[in-house]
């Protein structure tokens, strides 16, 4: 492995997100070496985990690279302070415009301006629309949403009943038990085992040795952290059935970064004949992965619960914005906006005029954010990585089970890791693989995993969104 590979810091700042990165995608390797019970089968290396969590960033559609975030998300002044406000979804933007009585961006800043950040928080998140204060870490942690956002592991697995199932351990575990660096020959560093960006377009793959191969997994997520866990167990091998609601379209490049091997349906699980496919899909599913707002899926039977009574051998995972237990289940939350409200944004702030930490009366500091989407890069790996210790628990034992993830819980994580101070390096620059889509020529960067010394690749551009039956592979 050369200095490239061995780099532990790449990105910097305040936090240790590299550190975040890589014990995600080590609780992957690890839950994978468990499962096909192949102790080092499974790896990652710095330089595919750093290129993985900017998936989106990596991505050229047609030579071109893409746009993240719409112009009226962001961080916005308030009266006492800061906000984020998220307006991507069209339908989300119509919410914030419908709070702040406002007609334009300019209308938005003065209404912010106006208010203090609590406050709008509170009238933009009741109209259903997506913004949170911008809080110091003190603050966060002082308040019953930060105290029910850390409570319980990072990623929690039940039984039906309800009862702990064995618990994965924490990020700082997995990073030092041997997944990371060990595997990483046939990696970036390794070279040889990627295609490079002019390459052609075939990947070839050894279909029967894919871990996840007749693993049904049914996919009722969208934007990027769950997508991201449906992603990397279709590029294992798994049958991945992605369930969109007609009526709420997906974004379109979101979709494109995330659906590699995956088949895609519009079902409107309101409509009868529709729920009822659906159902009977779910008699013969492996995974369900859910990753709509708490509470959002209940009302069409999908709860844990009515899932785990109806098919008791079902792994069930479920990722939220802000936790299963708190104020704030059943809220709105987009990775860039639980960074805001659990202290992340407070210490990426920066003054370019100041030296001093933090905001001061009319200075010109302002918040930051993560150098990636870490949080939900890392809650997606997760998911996985409890998807597939719950199918080798289920395995054993014959039963299924639950596991909550959450991106607040994940942002305690990152919070849970020591700070370290080694030298920040440049990691190879991803060569990026490429594949035709009716999106248009993909260019784009590979899972972060290793397997058996070999990069694991995506076989299958992502599908047009809703072109798929709703039906098995
Ligand atoms: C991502 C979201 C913020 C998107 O918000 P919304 O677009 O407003 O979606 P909601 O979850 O509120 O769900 C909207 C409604 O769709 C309904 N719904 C869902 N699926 C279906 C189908 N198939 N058919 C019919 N109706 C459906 C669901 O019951 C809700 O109904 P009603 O109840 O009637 O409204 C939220 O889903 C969420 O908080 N998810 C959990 C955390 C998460 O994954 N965050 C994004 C990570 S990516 C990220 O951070 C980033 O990109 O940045």
């Amino acid at each position: 492995m050369d200095g490239q590979a061995e780099a532990r810091r790449w990105w910097g700042g305040a936090l240790d997100v590299e550190g975040l990165a890589l014990g995600s995608v080590a609780a992957v390797a690890t839950a994978l070496n468990d499962f096909t019970e192949s102790p080092g089968r499974f790896g990652t290396a710095p330089a595919l985990t750093a290129a993985a969590f900017d998936s989106f960033g990596h991505l050229r559609i047609d030579g071109r690279k893409l746009q993240g975030f719409a112009p009226l998300s962001g961080f916005k002044q308030t009266a006492d302070g800061w906000i984020r406000i998220h307006a991507n979804y069209p339908h989300h933007e119509r919410r914030l415009l419908q709070a702040l009585n406002a007609q334009s961006a300019a209308d938005v800043d003065a209404a912010l301006r106006s208010l203090p950040a609590l406050v709008a928080e509170e009238l933009i998140q009741s109209h259903g629309g997506v913004a949170a204060a911008v809080r110091t870490r003190a603050a966060w942690l002082g308040s019953a949403l930060g105290q029910a956002a850390a409570r319980g592991p990072w990623v929690e697995l039940t039984t039906a009943a309800g009862d702990p199932l064995r618990n994965l351990a924490s990020v700082p575990r997995w990073l030092n038990d041997g997944a990371v660096g060990g595997a990483a020959d046939g990696g970036l560093a390794g070279g040889g085992s990627l295609l490079g960006a002019g390459a052609p377009a075939s990947n070839t793959v050894r279909a029967r040795e894919l871990p996840l191969a007749g693993i049904r997994v049914l996919d009722l997520t969208r934007v990027i952290a769950g997508p991201v866990a449906t992603r990397v167990l279709a590029a294992l091998g798994a049958d991945v059935l992605r369930l969109d609601p007609p009526a709420l379209p997906e974004m379109v490049e979101a979709f494109a970064d995330t659906g590699f091997d995956k088949r895609s349906a519009e079902a409107d699980l309101a409509d009868a004949t529709t729920s009822a496919r659906v159902r009977e899909l779910l008699a013969s599913a492996d995974v369900v992965v859910a990753g709509y707002r708490g509470g959002a899926l209940e009302r069409f039977g999908l709860s844990p619960e009515t899932l785990l009574a109806d098919r008791p051998g079902l792994a069930v995972v479920t990722l939220n914005g802000w936790g299963h237990t708190g104020p704030w289940r059943e809220v709105r939350g987009f990775d860039s906006i639980v960074q805001a409200a659990a202290g992340i944004a407070d210490v990426y702030g920066t003054d370019p005029e100041s030296d001093q930490a933090g905001p001061n009366p009319g200075s010109t500091w302002r918040p930051g954010a993560l150098p990636v989407q870490a949080l939900d890069h890392a809650t997606g790996y997760g998911c996985a990585a409890a998807a597939v210790t719950l199918l080798g628990n289920r395995r054993s034992t014959g039963a299924g089970g639950v596991a909550r993830l959450s991106l607040a819980r994940t942002a305690e994580e990152l919070w849970s890791l020591p700070s370290i101070d080694d030298e920040v390096l440049e990691v190879a620059s991803p060569l990026r693989s490429r594949l035709d889509s009716s999106f248009g020529a993909l260019e784009f960067v590979e899972p972060p995993l290793v397997d058996s010394g070999a990069q694991v690749r995506h076989r299958h551009a992502p599908p047009p969104y809703g072109s798929s039956a709703l039906a098995w592979a």
